[in-house]
């Protein structure tokens, strides 16, 4: 395998939806074996890209036959550590907290949403998805005690900066945030921001453009 920090940044984001794709395959098509143009074909992914990505890790499959589906889904999980589940603590109850935690394929991604917390008491003691939301002031010590490594933040703006200091506090490594706002944060903790509002504005961009070509 190549030095870690030499792998492209967005090849170590493809690897996740080789995975996804690999399990899909494996899972509910029953393939046993896929080329590279295959694999490529269903993500609009070139071939020559999804073979130079593979190669940083190793070698796999065999060339003029292609990739065993379960063996290389094996070794990219493991690459990516989804061959495990890592549990999560997830802090903000509301809309997109209670998405969240409803969500049922993150496990297939080794994501495992074991606590829930929240500061408002008409949520507290709620269930969602068989897990009891708590005080936001037992996370630290629920954090501690169980070793989570990974939180996510899906609180308002103005309250995700402390939520973090919380988190990290109690040891959590990388965060999942939701909030549309910068976390700061030491250098050894891992920050994944998701500005879903972004995205979408980036298609409205493409469609007011769009509609001014037409005129
Ligand atoms: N709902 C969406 O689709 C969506 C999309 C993109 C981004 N977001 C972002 O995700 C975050 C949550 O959005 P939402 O729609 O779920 O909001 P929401 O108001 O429904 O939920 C926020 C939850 O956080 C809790 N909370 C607030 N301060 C807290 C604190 N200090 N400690 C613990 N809990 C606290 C609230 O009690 C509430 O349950 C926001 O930052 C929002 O901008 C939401």
């Amino acid at each position: 395998m190549k030095d870690r920090e030499k792998i492209p940044k967005a090849t170590i984001e493809r690897l996740p939806l080789y995975y996804r794709c690999l399990d899909k395959m494996a899972t509910f098509e029953d393939v046993e074996v896929v080329s590279s143009k295959d694999l490529g074909g269903k993500l609009d992914i070139p071939s020559t890209q999804v073979r130079k990505d593979l190669s940083y890790y190793g070698e796999f499959g065999r060339r003029g036959v292609g990739y065993n589906v379960n063996e290389l889904k094996r070794s990219v999980g493991k690459i990516l550590g989804v061959n495990r589940t890592w549990p999560a603590a997830l802090v903000g109850a509301g809309n997109l907290g209670r998405a969240l935690v409803n969500y049922g394929s993150f496990e297939m991604m080794g994501l495992e949403i074991t606590c829930v917390f929240d500061n408002d008491l008409d949520k507290i003691g709620n269930l969602i998805n068989e897990r009891e939301v708590k005080s936001v002031q037992e996370m630290s010590q629920k954090v501690m005690k169980n070793e989570i490594k990974l939180g996510i933040i899906s609180v308002p703006a103005e309250a995700a900066q402390a939520v973090a200091d919380q988190m990290i506090e109690a040891g959590i490594k990388a965060i999942w945030n939701f909030a549309p706002t910068r976390l700061y944060v030491p250098e050894d903790v891992s920050v994944k921001n998701e500005d879903l509002a972004v995205g979408i504005v980036s298609l409205i961009y493409h469609l007011s453009w769009q509609e001014e070509t037409d005129v």
